[in-house]
């Protein structure tokens, strides 16, 4: 099975609401599909959605990024996965999302070529999986209605964006616990939009009120590691690294430095679909617990994250899986199913992917 070639298209796909973080406001969504091609007709399929704010990635990096590893894949077999994966890794550093994208393709063709779903041969099971849903950051009464209605559609657990004024964030925090049945799970992500002050102020705050959320994801910068070990020491919420963590090396250091309680594994910021793996193994060598989420990206890579939750099922005990959801519609076809917060993976071999609809190639 010799690669003969490597595409990328543009995959467009409308939300059913603007994505709101106190990063970055979306109204549509654009990412990058990848194909590779192989001379016996099998097709890998892979995707990113680059997200400047987070990993400093566009559709135009992506392209050329995986414009420079495509000379030293195309021509070689699929049966040297190892060597695959250190081309996409050893040529360029960063590009995180560009050399997932890359790797899910080369999964979906590995696993197919053994006549494998991806998830068997990552050492998993067929299993049904619980995500939560995110609400995006605004008013508190649109916030409150838009909770309602996922509770309404079944979601047991809430991401609520938050993180562009503390004073504001408190009293949505308050309300949106206040509208909700206790039995209904709140996940706060601030997307680094607080300081360490403000955070322990906030968290405490919400405490006294009796209101624990399950986690506080991010709450301050990407580099202020001093920063969460200082939040840690001083409030009960459980603490989650998002966007301090991308690589095994960083999160290594929060783990070492006790900074955390849980891990954020998105595929887009550890390069794919191996260093998930192993960043799952390192926490669970501490004994923390990880979260595997997505950016606001497209079926196919938050797909690759079902089968990669399924591989690490006992250290990855909750999703972020929810991109799929928030899309009005999306062309690819997929035997994954997707039916609000209950993700099935199905029987067929590597991803699951059958086409990926009419695509702008570029
Ligand atoms: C979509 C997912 N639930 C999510 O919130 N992901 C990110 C934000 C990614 C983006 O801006 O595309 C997160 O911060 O966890
Ligand atoms: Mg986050």
């Amino acid at each position: 099975m010799k690669i003969s070639g490597i595409r990328t298209a543009l995959l467009k796909a409308p939300l059913k609401n603007p994505f709101v973080t106190s990063l970055r406001r979306v109204d549509a969504l654009e990412d990058l599909v990848v194909i590779i091609e192989c001379d016996d007709g099998s097709i890998g399929y892979g995707e990113g959605a680059p997200t400047p704010v987070i990993t400093g990635e566009t559709i135009g990096s992506m392209r050329a990024a995986i414009a420079l590893m495509e000379p030293f894949l195309v021509g070689r077999e699929i049966e040297e996965f190892d060597t695959l994966l250190d081309h996409v890794h050893s040529h360029i550093i960063k590009n995180t999302t560009a050399k997932s994208a890359l790797e899910i393709a080369l999964y979906d063709l590995k696993a197919k070529s053994l006549s494998l779903p991806l998830y068997r041969m990552l050492g998993g099971e067929k299993r049904v999986f619980e995500t939560d849903l995110t609400i995006s950051m605004g008013e508190i009464d649109k916030m409150i209605a838009d909770c309602l209605d996922a509770v309404s559609l079944g979601y047991n657990s809430l991401k609520i964006k938050i993180g562009d004024d503390p004073q504001k964030d408190i009293e949505r925090i308050i309300a949106i616990h206040e509208a909700l049945d206790d039995s209904i799970r709140l996940r706060l992500d601030a997307n680094q939009g607080w300081t360490a002050k403000q955070s322990v102020e906030l968290l405490q705050g919400i405490e006294k009120r009796g209101i624990i959320a399950e986690f506080i994801e991010q709450p301050v910068a990407a580099d202020d590691i001093e920063g969460l070990k200082y939040i840690k020491e001083r409030v009960q919420t459980p603490l989650l690294a998002d966007e301090s963590i991308f690589s095994l090396k960083d999160a290594r250091r929060l783990l070492e430095l006790e900074a955390i309680d849980y891990v954020n594994i998105k595929l887009a910021k550890t390069g794919g679909i191996s260093e998930a793996l192993a960043l799952a193994d390192l926490s669970s060598d501490f004994g923390v617990k990880c979260m595997i989420g997505c950016m606001l990206e497209g079926p196919i890579s938050v797909t690759a994250g079902v089968h990669v939750a399924s591989a690490k099922a006992d250290v990855i005990t909750m999703l972020d899986l929810d991109a799929v959801s928030l899309l009005a519609s999306h062309p690819v076809e997929t035997s994954v199913q997707y039916d609000q917060s209950q993700i099935a993976l199905s029987d067929d071999l590597g991803l699951g992917i059958f086409g990926v609809g009419e695509l702008q190639f570029l």
